[in-house]
């Protein structure tokens, strides 16, 4: 079984020993993998190092939202771990997205690492159009996930996190380049959880989606590895 750059497995676990045995059981078949909060917050950069180790690709998902400098100062920090992509929310603002965007490249470039690419989250596709109304924007919701991808684009960032249900509007204004992220994979038949805004694997690649993440699907799974085979045939099927 080969790898596709294009699945990044969520490692949402917390404890080395859990990301060991699951990145020895998906052996060459996962060479991107996401670290986010749980996993971080619990084992700090040691999992970074891991990964990099096992030559894997790492997109460090800790969606930065502060002022413009704390995030600056945070990001100059995480730059230095050599994870592959980063990210920031991009409801921060276009100052905070064009700071982030700044100092990363500023940071890369005075330790001579690759460059990170730096994203930005839209809309959590957890939320659904209820939740969205509570909060009382104006646009809505796909509204805003293209406006917010418009507005990372202008800052300099390289891509966004969004639901699949909206990367082909944001692909159609921001152009094949701008690397569009989704979360919210579902392979047919499964159950749903907290996710909303939602679709298979073939159909994220069909609307434009450069990079599928996809967590429990994977780590849940009796067999993790069957799950990524099949998740696996069903995105070269739609190629
Ligand atoms: O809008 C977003 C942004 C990030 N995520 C993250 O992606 C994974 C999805 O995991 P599943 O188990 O496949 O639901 C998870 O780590 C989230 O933090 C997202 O789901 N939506």
């Amino acid at each position: 079984m080969s790898c596709d750059q294009r699945l990044i497995v969520a490692l949402d676990v917390h404890n080395m020993e859990t990301v060991q045995q699951l990145v020895e059981q998906l052996g060459d078949s996962v060479s991107y993998y996401k670290v986010g909060m749980e996993l971080f917050y619990s084992v700090g950069s040691q999992v970074i190092t891991y990964l990099r180790q096992q030559n894997k690709d790492i997109f460090l998902d800790l969606k930065l939202h502060d002022i413009p400098n704390t995030v600056g100062q945070g990001l100059a920090t995480l730059t230095q771990l050599g994870a592959t992509m980063l990210n920031v929310h991009a409801s921060g603002g276009l100052a905070m997205m064009q700071t982030a965007a700044r100092v990363v490249k500023n940071k890369a470039d005075e330790i001579q690492v690759q460059r990170p690419k730096l994203i930005a989250v839209t809309v959590l596709t957890s939320m659904n159009a209820d939740e969205w109304s509570a909060l009382r924007y104006n646009a809505d919701l796909s509204q805003q996930v293209i406006h917010l991808s418009q507005l990372a684009q202008k800052a300099g960032m390289d891509g966004v996190v969004a639901s699949p249900q909206e990367a082909a509007q944001i692909q159609a204004v921001c152009g094949n380049e701008f690397i569009i992220v989704t979360p919210g994979i579902r392979p047919s038949g499964a159950t749903i959880d907290d996710q909303s805004r939602i679709a298979t694997p073939a159909r994220a690649l069909k609307n434009g989606a450069h990079h599928l993440v996809i967590g429990r699907p994977i780590t849940a799974a009796a067999n993790p590895k069957q799950a990524v085979k099949d998740i696996l045939r069903e995105m070269r099927e739609q190629a």
